[in-house]
């Protein structure tokens, strides 16, 4: 029987996305097979961190405990794991439940995209600051339709002509929903705002990262 690794697992607001603002409940999946320049969940892939190990029964009983509809599976990187479509699917058991992957664009999404009850993706696409580009997989861009999101983190005018030489050659806009997130820190959110308008990107929104705001930047488990 397969057991999950798990570094945190907790009911937050959704501080990303398109359901930002919502009630959701996280799973933190131990480990990731990028090193992003940026990354603000770097201990979660550390060898060393500490996780529990569950099993399917143990995270869908914590999820029904939790008793929010959103579930968003997350990490380190999540599809990393064995098991994840028998876990997705399990969740998705229940109607009422609403699962979507935060994964980082490097690994495969057709196992998951020809699923039966299939999750959403909030799936990265990681410009040239993160260091990690030369990573994607560009067949997931085929894959991405109107109940997905395509984040582009970025900390630069050089990552953002990159997102939009990205959207525009794949057709994206219109096509699934496109975020451009500040690297916490990097890059002040109106350079966005004047790169949006800039370029006259319709369709395409900015995020703020909620739990930043609402909490302390480096807090855990929000
Ligand atoms: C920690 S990652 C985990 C999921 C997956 N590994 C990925 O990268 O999409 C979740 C999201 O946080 C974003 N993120 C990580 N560090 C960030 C930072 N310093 N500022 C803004 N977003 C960040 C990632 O780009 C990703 O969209
Ligand atoms: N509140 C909150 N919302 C989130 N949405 C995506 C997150 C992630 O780390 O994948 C995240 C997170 O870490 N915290
Ligand atoms: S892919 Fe996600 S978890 Fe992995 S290093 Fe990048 S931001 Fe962090
Ligand atoms: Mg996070």
């Amino acid at each position: 029987m397969s057991t999950y690794q798990v570094v945190e697992k907790f009911v937050s607001i959704n501080g990303e996305g398109r359901r930002a603002g919502e009630l959701a409940a996280f799973i933190r999946f131990k480990g990731c097979n990028l090193q992003c320049s940026y990354c603000d969940t770097s201990w979660a892939n550390e060898p060393g961190c500490e996780s529990e190990r569950l099993t399917k029964e143990e995270i869908l009983s914590w999820i029904r405990e939790a008793g929010v509809k959103n579930v968003t599976l997350t990490g380190g990187e999540p599809l990393l794991r064995k098991g994840m479509e028998e876990l997705i699917e399990a969740i998705l058991e229940d109607p009422s439940q609403r699962v979507e992957i935060e994964t980082n664009g490097s690994v495969d999404l057709k196992p998951y995209h020809i699923l039966k009850k299939r999750p959403s993706f909030t799936m990265d696409y990681k410009t040239p600051d993160s260091g990690m580009e030369k990573e994607m997989l560009l067949s997931n861009l085929e894959l991405l339709g109107s109940e997905d999101t395509l984040k582009f983190v970025v900390s630069s005018r050089r990552d953002m002509e990159k997102a939009l030489e990205i959207l525009e050659k794949y057709r994206l806009v219109g096509k699934t929903a496109v975020y451009f997130s500040p690297v916490f820190g990097r890059i002040q959110p109106v350079e966005i705002v004047d790169f949006l308008m800039e370029k006259k990107l319709n369709d395409v929104k900015l995020q703020i990262q909620l739990h930043k705001v609402i909490w302390d930047p480096q807090k855990r488990g929000v």
